[in-house]
Parts: C-alpha cells; structure tokens; sequence
C-alpha cells in the first residue's frame, strides 16, 4: 500500500518526501523492522524511538513515523499529534479492517476478563457465530492459537491477527481490553460494537499512579471508542453498576448502558441464586427475558461474570436460548479455579488470583465452601504494583490457616525483597511465623516464606490433610516463570500434581 493511500486514516501535520513509497509492513521496534517497512518511532516510558530511526532506516525502513518537531534527513517522514493513535488507525487501514463488518465485544475492568471471554466464545458459539479470542491465555480461533506476550496486543500486531483469525473464518471478536491498551490506544483502529466494565480495584498502580487515571483509562473504552456512528449504529457498554467506578462510567458511556449487578437493581440481576462446591444455579432477569441457569463456574464473583457475559449477548441481540446454552456448556477456564486431581482426598487448586481484590474474593468464595482448613500459596510479580504486595499478604493471612508466602515471576527484582513485602502485610495480623518443617505438620494458624515455588507447593501438598483445600494462586495458566528477563518453564499444575502422586505413593 502507498504512504498516501496509508496516512488518508489520520491527521497529518506534515509530511516530507520526493518520493511516494510502497508500504510493506509496518513496525514499532526498529529491531524487528523488514526492507519496505514504515517505522513508527514512538516516545516511550523506557526509551525515545526517535533515536532509532538510522538503526530501522539501516534494516530497510522506508518512511518513518514522527510525533514531535525535530526532522530526520534522507526518508520520507510523516508527522503527526500522536503516534500511537495514527500507528492504530494506519494498522486498521493497512490490514483492511478486519473488524469492521463483525460483531466485535471488548472487555475491560481488573478482574473477570478472561473468565468473560471464555463465557461469551461459548455463547457466539452456540449462537451461530464462531468467534475469535484475543486475551491473557492466547490469541485463537479453531485450531489456530497464537502465544499472548500481553494481554491486548500493540496495534499493529492487534490488526495482523485479527485480520488472520478473521480469515480463517472468525464470525466475531471477543477481546480483552487492558488498561495499558487503553492508555496507550493499542485498540483504536477497532471498531467496538459492545464494551464490558467488570470492576475496577488496586492494580497497575506502578504504571497508572493512581486509582483516578486507572479509571480516566478504562473509561476511555465507553466514552471514546463506543460512539455510535454510520458505521455502527447500534453500540452498547454492559456495565457493573454494583461497582461504584462502574457507576461512574455508565454516565460517561457515548452509548446506551445495559446494567447488571447482584446487590443493587439493574437491567440484569439474579434471582433464586444458590452456591455450592459444584457451581451456582439462579435466574437472570434481562430485558429480553429470564433464564434459567446451571452454571459450573464456583463463587459469587462468577456470577458476575456470568452476568456480564449474558449482558454482552442481550447487548448483541443474541437469543436468550444461545446465551444459556453457552453459558451452561463451556470449557474450563485454564488456570481460573481449575481443580488437579488426586488421590489425597484435598482440593488443590490453582488460580490466577494476583490482586487484592481477586484473592479476597476467591478465599472468601473458599471459605463458605471449606469443610477443612485453607492453605494459600502465592507470591507478587516483579516489575509490577509494589503496593498490592502487603495488602495480599494480609489478606491471604486473614483467610487462610496456613499461608505460604513465595516467588511468583519475580523478573529483575530480588524475590526475597519481594516476599519480604508481602510478609509485612501477615505480620501486622500476629499471625505465628513458622519454619518449613513445622509448616508441615502445622495446627495453628500461621504463616511460612519458602522461595523456590516448586519447594513450595510440595510443602503445600505435604501440609494438606483429607478435606483441606489448597490454593495456589496468582500464577493461573502460566506455563512459566519469568527470572530476570529469562521464562523458564514451570507449570503450577504440574508440580502440584506431581507433588500429589508423591504424597499418595509415600501414604500406600
Ligand atoms: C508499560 C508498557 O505497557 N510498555 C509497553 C510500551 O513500552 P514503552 O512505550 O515503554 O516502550 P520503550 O521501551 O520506552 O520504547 C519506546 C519505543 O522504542 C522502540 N524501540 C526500543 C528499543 C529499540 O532498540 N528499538 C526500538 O525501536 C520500542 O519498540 C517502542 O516502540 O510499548 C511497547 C511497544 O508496544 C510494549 O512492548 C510495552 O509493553 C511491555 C512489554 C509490557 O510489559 N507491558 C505490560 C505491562 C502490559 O502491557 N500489560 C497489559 C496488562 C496486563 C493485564 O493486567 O492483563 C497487557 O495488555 O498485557
Ligand atoms: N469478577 C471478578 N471479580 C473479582 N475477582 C475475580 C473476578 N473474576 C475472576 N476473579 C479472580 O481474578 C482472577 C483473574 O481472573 P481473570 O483471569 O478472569 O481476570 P482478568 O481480568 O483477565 O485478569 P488479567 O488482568 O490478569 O488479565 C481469577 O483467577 C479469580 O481469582
Ligand atoms: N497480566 C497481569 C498478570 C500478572 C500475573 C502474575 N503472575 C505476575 O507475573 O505478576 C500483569 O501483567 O500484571
Ligand atoms: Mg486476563
């Protein structure tokens, strides 16, 4: 595609060059860049990309990307207000649109998001509309998976796969939309049709600061890109009014809002609802009409996604009879409460609970459910929200009789610093700090720090007696752990099973 044909999808402030060249992809990193490229030099938190424009120009730029005043010599050059904005809209141009003529839901909020996207893939399924899953797990359609490094793809990386998973069939998109996608318009070029808010608490603080320029980023989805328009006409935001962030993006929504929420009335609410260790059963109420549900999905922070799904679908205009079937009848979430089966007679479990709010709610959920005692293993992310680390260890003490404090993906920060953080947050309870060994055959509440996660899960394993559930959280679906900037494989629900067979084969 021409330069000129490309830049017709944004506000050029000026533009250089004798010559119109052919556009043959499009890159960000000039590490990556091909011959034929167009480069984006964009400032970012770490470095300016300005200063690689001679390294992309070297490897075969063609024309490059400014968004400030200085102008580089012997390229074409196109300037513009904000370049991640015009990379959004030139990759949406470049690979054609591919969501512009499909049913397309974004998910947005901290927690929920990638349970809700499984949700509503079963119900485009059983509605006739096979679609396309970009999200924190993977980036699929069918057969095809493609390996997530972030959650929301970069834009240009975001268009090419849609436009792959839209030509192999994809009769819908259903994305997760994250905060940092937001903020840094990765999602721009896409063409919302409905727009979920699931809740909004503590994360990300590292990168957003504060909880208000959290909320101003995930608002931006509802205010900004949900605007009706000729292209499409009918935009809806499905909006937890429970949540009290919820409420104020429902007033900031460019479009019609479809509410739910368990405690307060909205346009979605749950009645008859019943929770046990094998799911929940209620009766959504809906504008379109009630449904009766069976759901295998445990805790009453399910059901909101539940709900959300469901909104989704109304929003769309699905029939109520697709949304319970998909509702009913779908996968099990990797890694989100998924059960590793053995022979111990103890519940082990692994989850991706990594916030505050998140294991709050999923030891809460256990603690109405225990028959035995609690044992939670987790530790924080490296590079991440240094804040959440105290608050989590005071929670997972308060629920939990034993918890184990570890390393999660500690990437370039010293796991010891981090444990100790979250240790800071146990010790304001009281809680008795225990050795491994009497961590093993432990009868008080109490807590212990082991670093290496594999020693730790073999001594969660070892503590647990008939009836207790063990909870290992934060690390979810991951197949690996990040150690410095190397990812290593490590699979919680491997080493817990392993753990398992071994105990089971000391007991016989
Ligand atoms: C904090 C954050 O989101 N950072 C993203 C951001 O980086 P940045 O703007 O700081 O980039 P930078 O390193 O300063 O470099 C500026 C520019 O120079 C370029 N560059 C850099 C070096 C070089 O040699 N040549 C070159 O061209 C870079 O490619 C970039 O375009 O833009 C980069 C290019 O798109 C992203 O790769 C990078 O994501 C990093 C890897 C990341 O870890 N992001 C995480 C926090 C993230 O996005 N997470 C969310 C939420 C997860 C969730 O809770 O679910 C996600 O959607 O995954
Ligand atoms: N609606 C919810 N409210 C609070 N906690 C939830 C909710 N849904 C799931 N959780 C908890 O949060 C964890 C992460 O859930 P999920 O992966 O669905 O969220 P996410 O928003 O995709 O997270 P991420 O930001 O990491 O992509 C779950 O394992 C569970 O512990
Ligand atoms: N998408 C989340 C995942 C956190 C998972 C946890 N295991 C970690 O590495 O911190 C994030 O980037 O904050
Ligand atoms: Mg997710």
């Amino acid at each position: 595609m021409r330069l000129s044909q490309l830049v017709k999808s944004v506000a050029v402030l000026d533009m250089v060059g004798d010559v119109d060249p052919d556009i043959t992809g499009l890159f960000y990193d000039s590490r990556k860049v091909q011959p034929g490229g167009l480069f984006f030099a964009l400032k970012g938190v770490a470095s300016d990309g300005y200063a690689f424009i001679e390294v992309a120009v070297k490897a075969g730029a063609v024309a490059v990307v400014i968004e400030d005043d200085r102008t580089p010599a012997d390229i074409a050059w196109v300037r513009v207000a904000d370049g991640r904005l015009a990379m959004s809209l030139m990759a949406a141009a470049f690979y054609a649109n591919p969501a512009a003529g499909l049913p397309v839901v974004g998910i947005t909020g901290t927690n929920g998001k990638t349970t809700t996207t499984f949700l509503l893939e079963s119900i485009f399924e059983k509605g006739g509309l096979p679609a396309a899953v970009l999200g924190t797990v993977n980036y699929r359609f069918g057969d095809l998976s493609i390996p997530a490094p972030n959650t929301t793809p970069e834009s240009v990386d975001l268009q090419q796969t849609l436009r792959k998973l839209v030509d192999a069939g994809a009769k819908g998109i259903v994305m997760e939309v994250s905060s940092h996608a937001l903020q840094q318009r990765r999602i721009d070029g896409c063409s919302f049709n409905v727009g979920v808010f699931t809740n909004l608490t503590r994360d990300h603080l590292d990168y957003h600061l504060d909880m208000e320029s959290y909320l101003q980023s995930k608002t931006r989805l509802f205010s900004e890109l949900l605007v009706p328009d000729e292209k499409k006409p009918e935009r809806h935001a499905v909006i937890n009014t429970d949540d009290e962030y919820g409420r104020r993006i429902a007033q900031a929504a460019a479009c019609p809002v479809v509410t739910y929420g368990i405690e307060k009335s909205a346009d979605i609410n749950a009645e008859n609802v019943e929770f046990s260790v094998s799911g929940i059963s209620c009766t959504l109420a809906t504008p379109k009409g009630r449904i009766e549900l069976r759901s295998m999905l445990v805790g009453r922070f399910n059901l909101y996604n539940i709900m959300a799904a469901a909104g989704a679908g109304v929003a769309l205009g699905l029939p109520l009879e697709s949304i319970k079937e998909g509702l009913e009848h779908h996968g099990q979430v990797p890694g989100r409460l998924e059960r590793v089966e053995n022979a111990l007679g103890v519940t082990v479990l692994v989850d991706y609970a990594h916030t505050g709010d998140a294991l709050e709610n999923v030891l809460l959920t256990m603690t109405e459910l225990k028959k035995g005692r609690i044992i939670t293993l987790f530790g924080c992310g490296g590079d991440r929200d240094k804040g959440k680390r105290p608050i989590m260890g005071e929670i997972a003490g308060r629920y939990s009789d034993l918890s184990i404090i570890t390393s999660d993906n500690p990437r370039t920060e010293n796991p010891a610093e981090i444990m100790a953080q979250v240790r800071e947050g146990i010790v304001r309870l009281g809680i008795c700090e225990y050795s491994s060994y009497e961590a093993a055959i432990f009868q008080e509440k109490g807590f212990v720090s082991i670093e290496q996660r594999q020693d730790a899960i073999r001594l969660a394993v070892k503590a647990a007696r008939p009836g207790d559930i063990v909870l290992l959280a934060g690390k979810g679906h991951e197949d690996y752990q990040i150690i410095g900037k190397e990812k290593f494989h490590f699979d919680d629900r491997e080493v817990a099973a392993q753990a398992c067979r071994e105990k089971a084969g000391q007991n016989q």
